[in-house]
């Protein structure tokens, strides 16, 4: 795949968990996202991959892009450089955008760094809390938590707004604050509207040099960015009430059979098969 990338001017630069970044020398105002069928858990990449993952998670990214209405760094046009079919349905070419470092988390519901933040201090990012919540309690409103983009491979650290305001300036920290919580808010109705609640996500915007623009960019909303999970199960309180849509049945496997130290083991065919499948019925009920 990496040969057919080079032979169409594509230069690999950057790599993530799960996703890689390439750019272009004919093309410096363009960049290419490619998704991988990795998954990864526990911070662990896993073997094997997930078949059909990064096509999946990609039209899932493609189809929010389209459901909202903010500017966004898909790249249109018709001077556009060649995308490797191989790739192309696991791949988004990008305008290259000035990156705010700030992730930008919005948290309707108490879980993860929230949930370990919480019980310490009763607050997260600053914002205080009600007393007794428990993990994946849903929260009064929505709250805006941004973290701060640690390097690769480390975890990102949770921040206040004072402190991303220190990072970004007043204006744009306001921005990025208000144009995630107003996407969270839609992205959240159409998903309730679809049986499934959106726990958590994380968005990352730069502004568009051209314009000036701030500009929703990265992937959004997918399973790899988001808590996803099931309304009815969570409204039934079972075991299952926080089951992430995609990786539980991982999550669960890995719990019986891994003790958490040196590397995981690797994923059984059934227990691939059953993931994929999940990836597949998170996005034909969202996108229904
Ligand atoms: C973290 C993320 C990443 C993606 C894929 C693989 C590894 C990391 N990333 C995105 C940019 C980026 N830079 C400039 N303009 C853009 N439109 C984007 C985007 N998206 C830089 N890093």
């Amino acid at each position: 795949m990496t040969d057919a990338l080079a032979e169409l001017g594509w230069q690999h630069a950057y790599s993530g968990k799960v996703r890689e970044l390439y750019e272009h020398a004919a093309h410096p105002a363009l960049m290419l996202v490619i998704a991988s069928d990795r998954v990864s858990a526990f911070d662990h990449v896993l073997e094997p991959g997930i078949p059909g993952k990064g096509a999946l998670l990609t039209e899932l990214s493609r189809w929010w892009f389209e459901q909202l209405d903010v500017p966004n760094h898909l790249a249109a046009g018709d001077d556009l450089p060649e995308v490797p079919t191989e790739v192309a349905d696991r791949a988004m070419l990008v305008r290259r955008l000035d990156m705010h470092p700030v992730e930008c988390v919005v948290r309707g519901y108490l879980s993860g760094s929230g949930w370990v933040e919480y019980q310490a201090t009763q607050s997260v990012c600053g914002i205080p809390l009600p007393a007794g919540l428990r993990d994946g309690d849903r929260l009064p409103e929505p709250i805006y938590t941004p973290a701060w983009k640690a390097p690769m491979g480390e975890h990102d650290e949770n921040i206040t707004f004072e402190r991303s305001v220190e990072l970004v300036g007043a204006p744009v920290a306001a921005a990025l604050r208000d144009a995630s919580l107003a996407i969270f808010a839609r992205a959240s109705s159409l998903a309730a509207s679809r049986g499934v609640i959106l726990a958590d996500t994380k968005f990352e915007f730069g502004t568009d040099p051209a314009t000036g623009v701030l500009t929703l960019a990265d992937e959004v909303l997918t399973s790899d960015s988001s808590r996803y999970w099931d309304a009815e199960l969570y409204a039934a309180g079972g075991p299952d009430r926080l089951a992430s849509f995609d990786k539980q049945i991982v999550r669960n496997w890995l719990a019986s059979n891994w003790d958490r130290t040196g590397t995981p083991p690797t994923l059984p065919p059934e227990i691939v098969e059953r993931t994929a499948a999940r990836y597949r019925e998170l996005l034909a009920r969202l996108t229904a």
